[in-house]
């Protein structure tokens, strides 16, 4: 037993004060299938960069159909939890969740007394989404008196109602106004989440006592995989918080990795009820783009192309995936260009089913994201056109000359046209935007292809800017009024780009044709190559974390608003 083990440890204050890790500790009640309470804690701790910590308050028998029975130990073994993990570790944050019962609420206060962390959030957990009850009736009043010792507070619609005495609000402004009283009366900031309101927009606020409002809206996922949304939420603010984020970037951030947790949280097949979300998917989608391995395998083309037939389909990527071919938006005008778009399918497919493009049509995508990808397109275009003109000066037949020639120009009033109507010029720090390493890679390997390779294979090179834009552009689908992007996606829609791509695609056709079988492989290489490049850029927008290098909006205002908001 513990009589035996030392309470006395060296004081946490000899120890480094500020951890670049925060040291986060949950205090909450359990769930054996993973989705809420302690385990969903100590994942959504992890993924927001935080060494996680669980003292647990009650054991629940639950899944994700509802809870079946209640374990509830003595609130000394609680008390002993706590006092075991604070004798020795420095907390940067703490967070609650389910507490109970009114001696549990009284143990962690005790012990709050004494330990005071810089950061407590509290997620005043009071009944499942199941509808089972997680706090005693009675121990209703002292969870409100409770919250009045937190930093910020997260309760959804019903808890807001009993934290502020009021009917259960109907809309957003109703419960804005809610959480603004008892805001400014406490002394507490409150994060109003209306995922339970029926709205197309849900919207996370957080409102300080001075009455200031950050709003963080996401478009409802249509899914039914929610079960935890509320322990996750409130454990990876607390994370960003314990770590030195402004209320802004720690409520951006934990509402961003949320929408993508619960949209991909189906695809677990955890439990046929309120399935969890997948914490752990940014964490993977992150890895999956670190990863050292070669994008074209040597054995993805052979060495010698002597028929379309030998380029064989489809083989490039390493995503392991069988895909069917995707129709092409823009018709390939011979046998070459066929096989070659047969061979970059996988990556095509991908990126259609990519995160960037799927937000970016339901207007999810984080205004920093966008802002990052706009930036970083004005300087890709920038490189594209030198690598453009180089075709141009390479090229001997007269068509091909003013072809490649006008494509530099329009790749320049493109880049012209961002600076003029999207850009400002330079970002917070009043720094221009400076390229990113996936944007100066793929300009590096376009003019390092256009110069110094044959000339089919440049143009081999240059072609999927055309033809995959093309793509994603034909598949957009018409969105509602009011969405965000929808004048930037509009853009997508010239037809003068089709017509662009159609000569691009009609010169690297009579290239293949005529270039020897070494060359064609070569070409075939950085095609696929430059396809991969394509994915990569569209990606690259959401590795990036809110004020992380985004560059500015020519307009600077808060987030886009987004179809069907309630303001
Ligand atoms: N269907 C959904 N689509 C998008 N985000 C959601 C959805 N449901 C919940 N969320 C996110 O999860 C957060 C917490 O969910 P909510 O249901 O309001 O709280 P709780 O789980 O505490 O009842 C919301 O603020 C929102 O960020
Ligand atoms: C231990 C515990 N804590 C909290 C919740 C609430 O989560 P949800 O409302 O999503 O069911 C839960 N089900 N279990």
């Amino acid at each position: 037993m513990t009589s035996s083990c030392p309470t006395q440890f060296p004081p946490s204050s000899t120890l480094p004060a500020a951890a670049s890790v925060p040291r986060v500790l949950s205090i909450a009640g359990t769930d054996p299938t993973g989705g809420a309470g302690t385990a969903a804690d100590l994942k959504s701790i992890t993924a927001a960069g935080g060494y996680g910590m669980s003292v647990v308050t009650a054991l629940v028998a639950q899944n994700t159909h509802g809870v079946r029975d209640l374990h509830v130990p003595p609130a000394e073994f609680l008390a002993a939890q706590l006092r075991a993990v604070s004798d020795d570790v420095t907390l940067d944050a703490v967070k609650t969740g389910m507490l109970g019962t009114t001696e549990f609420i009284a143990t962690v206060v005790a012990w709050l007394d004494d330990v005071r962390p810089a950061i407590l959030v509290v997620d005043p957990v009071m009944i499942a989404t199941s509808g089972d009850r997680l706090l005693q009736p009675e121990a209703e009043q002292a969870m409100v008196a409770f919250c009045r010792r937190a930093t910020v507070v997260t309760p959804n619609i019903d808890e807001l109602a009993v934290l502020t005495g009021s009917p259960r609000a109907t809309t957003e402004d109703e419960a804005l106004e809610q959480a603004a009283r008892w805001s400014e009366e406490t002394g507490v900031a409150v994060v109003v989440k209306t995922g339970h309101l029926d709205t197309l927009t849900v919207t996370n606020t957080w409102l300080s006592p001075d009455g200031s409002r950050i709003a963080v809206p996401s478009t409802r996922v249509d899914t039914t995989s929610t079960h935890g949304t509320g322990c996750s939420l409130s454990s990876a603010l607390a994370t960003r918080l314990g770590r030195g984020d402004s209320p802004a970037d720690a409520l951006a951030w934990a509402t961003d990795w949320l929408h993508e947790s619960i949209t991909h949280g189906a695809a677990l097949r955890v439990g046929s009820g309120h399935g969890p979300v997948d914490h752990g998917h940014r964490a993977r989608r992150l890895q999956a783009a670190a990863s050292s391995a070669p994008w074209i395998m040597p054995d993805a083309v052979p060495h010698l192309l002597e028929t379309p037939a030998d380029l064989g389909a489809p083989q490039a990527g390493d995503h392991g995936r069988n895909v069917t071919v995707p129709a092409p938006a823009v018709a390939p005008p011979g046998p070459w260009t066929a096989a070659l778009w047969a061979a970059g399918a996988e990556i095509t497919a991908a990126i259609a089913d990519s995160d960037f493009v799927r937000a970016l049509v339901d207007g999810s995508l984080p205004q920093h994201a966008f802002a990052f990808y706009l930036a970083q397109d004005a300087l890709y275009l920038n490189g594209y056109a030198r690598a453009l003109a180089a075709l141009a000066a390479r090229s001997t037949d007269p068509d091909a000359q003013v072809y490649w020639s006008q494509a530099a120009t329009g790749a320049l009033t493109e880049e012209a046209e961002l600076h003029r109507g999207w850009l400002g010029s330079a970002d917070h720090t009043g720094a221009p935007p400076a390229p990113s390493p996936v944007t100066a890679a793929y300009t590096t390997f376009l003019l390092a292809t256009a110069l110094g390779e044959d000339r089919a294979v440049g143009v081999a090179a240059v072609l999927p800017c055309f033809w995959l834009y093309a793509q994603v552009g034909a598949a957009l689908p018409a969105v509602p009024a009011g969405h965000p992007y929808s004048a930037w996606l509009d853009t997508y829609r010239d037809p003068g780009f089709v017509t662009a791509t159609e000569q691009a695609l009609a010169q690297l056709e009579s290239e293949m044709a005529a270039a020897s079988p070494a060359v064609r492989a070569a070409a075939a290489r950085a095609f696929l190559t430059a396809c991969r490049h394509e994915l990569e850029f569209f990606d690259q927008a959401l590795r990036l974390e809110p004020g992380g290098g985004a560059a500015l909006l020519a307009t600077e205002t808060d987030r886009p608003e987004l179809a069907g908001s309630a303001r």
